[in-house]
């Protein structure tokens, strides 16, 4: 594929997509080798923490002028989720690049999420070394593993290293999610995973007589109060804003009835049944409210509550002070439209911003389906280009940030 007519850049992002990081199993060997080498041919330094065997959180980095400054951390994961590859029309591993009009695409699990944003990271250090750039504080490349599955044996474990704290990080970019429109999405925080079962038990026997007081019953009227709570977010998510405007999903808590489990045969009622969900807290949310309110339903319908994952912290990165200036200055220098939002779902910027490390996720990709965690996952040549210049004028303003 490395063909003469293939930008460099393109081909070390091709060859980054064909590392096989794909969980449960991800490479994550092939992937340190391949990140030392990029160290080696920028001229960055490059160091391996492993808080669990086998999970390496891999940084590379430019120092700055003035290293006691905080410093800035361009983080990005380097797992990516697994494939159906018979629903692909393209080899998910393949990094194929297919002529679209003047442009190319290129198909790749993980092209979109997240390996794009590594790839443009290093690629606009890559260029700061080339033209002899020097930047007042330094910029440490993070590739963390395991993101796809909670990052418990990534970032929730790095954050607490000394390796970490020896960063000195000021501020961080992460991952955002690609805009069909031409908007630039910047998320300043996010809503908090709360995932729940409720284990209803009751009378059981022979499935032709009328059983008092089954789990199912009771099971039942809990799924009823749940998917009434979800109705209702739902309208408030549909409803306009006061101020005019619309909500977006991160502006609601969401709900979703995601595990069933009960019974063995037809004719035995079961004596145990299972709901579990999957909620997300938008910030503005009283978490230790919402959690006794599940645990009233619980208690009032007689059933048990098992929190399989409870985040409760909604700290947000200011949209101000000398950081926030630098970035929005970098969007202004770019003429990029961009809005501000709570993402949707859970990334590792929550574990950064608890450590008190103010995080942004953004996607430089517009005016491309979002295909993250999709079949046939892609982005044109041209948005990967694009987002090599972005970060390299936004990481310029942030590292050079009085
Ligand atoms: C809660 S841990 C799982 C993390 C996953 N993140 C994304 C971005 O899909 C999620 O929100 O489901
Ligand atoms: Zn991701
Ligand atoms: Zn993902």
């Amino acid at each position: 594929m490395a063909s003469s007519d293939v930008p460099e850049s393109v081909q070390r992002f091709i060859e980054y997509l064909r590392i096989k990081t794909v969980q449960p199993t991800p490479d994550y060997a092939s992937c340190t080798l391949f990140l030392r080498r990029q160290a080696e041919e920028i001229g960055l330094e490059f160091s391996v923490t492993e808080c669990i065997a086998g999970k390496p959180i891999v940084v590379l980095t430019l120092p700055g002028l003035c290293p006691s400054e905080p410093s800035i951390i361009l983080n990005s994961h380097t797992d990516v989720v697994p494939v159906f590859p018979s629903s692909w029309t393209q080899d998910p591993f393949g990094g194929a690049r297919v002529a679209d009009g003047a442009d190319h695409r290129i198909y790749a699990r993980g092209a979109q999420d997240m390996k794009i944003v590594g790839m443009a990271y290093l690629e606009a250090l890559r260029a700061f070394r080339r033209e002899g750039t020097r930047l007042r504080r330094t910029v440490h490349a993070v590739f963390v593993p395991d993101e796809e599955i909670g990052g418990h044996e990534g970032m929730e474990l790095f954050v607490e290293r000394d390796e970490f704290r020896r960063l000195n990080a000021g501020f961080a970019l992460d991952e955002g999610m690609a805009n069909p429109a031409d908007e630039l999405r910047v998320f300043y925080g996010e809503r908090a995973p709360c995932w729940v079962k409720f284990v209803a038990r009751g009378n059981a026997g022979h499935g032709s007589q009328f059983i008092e007081d089954t789990a199912g019953e009771r099971l039942h009227r809990v799924v009823g109060r749940m998917l009434a709570f979800r109705s209702e977010q739902l309208e408030l998510l549909r409803r306009p804003l006061d101020a005019g405007g619309l909500r977006t999903l991160g502006d609601v808590t969401s709900t979703n009835l995601t595990l069933l489990q009960a019974g063995v045969q037809h004719n035995v009622v079961p004596a145990e049944a299972m709901a579990g969900f999957d909620i997300r807290m938008t910030p503005n949310v009283d978490y230790a409210g919402f959690r006794r309110w599940l645990q009233q339903v619980a208690d009032e319908e007689r059933v048990e509550l098992e929190f399989v994952q409870f985040w409760a912290d909604n700290t947000m990165t200011p949209r101000e002070g000398a950081f926030w200036a630098a970035f929005e200055g970098a969007l202004g220098q770019l003429a990029t439209a961009y809005r501000c939002e709570i993402f949707p779902a859970a990334t590792d910027s929550r574990y950064l911003r608890r450590a008190g490390v103010p995080a942004l996720g953004v996607s430089p990709l517009c005016g491309l389906p979002i295909l993250l965690h999709d079949h046939d996952e892609y982005v044109r040549e041209s948005d990967y280009l694009r987002a090599v210049d972005f970060y390299r004028c936004v990481v310029k303003a942030l590292a050079n940030a009085e």
